[in-house]
């Protein structure tokens, strides 16, 4: 239920729609909304950007500023975006949460995602590191989930009827 959750992680591989889902979903529920990518160190920033994948070391750091987001937000509900690919990750991030955070999973095919990215401009992430993100994903077992292989708004509203 919202009421319990209002905490919402939307998590998936890059390109998967975080940030475009993420966004509408905020805007339905009023709830502010946070890009994960935004409190990435620079460090992080520049390591995607010249092709690497990030490792656990590099995204600790990251996961425990989101979880502080998180706590930060229990009460008043938020919308984060962030790949939580690793359940070791969502662990971090739901740390001192219980309940009251929900991971809201987008779920694509390696293709349908590439082409996406390929017409997607002004990001740091490239297209190659598309691959390394689907081997590190540990599809989650307990999120909602939802196909990314339908218009935007029909994603938001699957969410929304799921969180009821
Ligand atoms: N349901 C959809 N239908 C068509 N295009 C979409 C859909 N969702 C997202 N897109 C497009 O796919 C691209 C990737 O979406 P978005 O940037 O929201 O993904 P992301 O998961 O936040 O990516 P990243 O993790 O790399 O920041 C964007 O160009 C966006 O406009
Ligand atoms: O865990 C990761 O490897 C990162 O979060 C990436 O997924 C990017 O931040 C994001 O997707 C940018 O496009």
């Amino acid at each position: 239920m919202v009421k319990n959750s209002k905490v919402l992680v939307v998590m998936g591989v890059s390109g998967t729609g975080k940030t475009t889902i993420g966004k509408l979903l905020a805007d339905q529920l009023g709830y502010p909304f946070f890009d994960g990518d935004d409190f990435h160190p620079e460090a992080n920033i520049q390591k995607m950007s010249s092709g690497i994948p990030l490792n656990d070391l590099d995204r600790k750091g990251w996961l425990l500023r989101l979880n502080a987001l998180a706590l930060e937000h229990k009460d008043s509900g938020v919308i984060i975006a962030c790949s939580a690919l690793k359940k070791t990750y969502r662990s971090i991030l739901k740390s001192g949460m219980g309940q009251q955070l929900k991971f809201i999973y987008l779920d694509g095919s390696f293709d349908l995602i590439q082409s996406r990215l390929a017409s997607r401009k002004d990001h740091f992430m490239p297209l190659g590191l598309l691959k390394s993100q689907f081997e590190t994903l540990e599809p989650p077992s307990k999120a909602i989930t939802v196909s990314i292989a339908q218009e935007s708004n029909k994603i938001v509203e699957e969410i929304l009827r799921q969180l009821k």
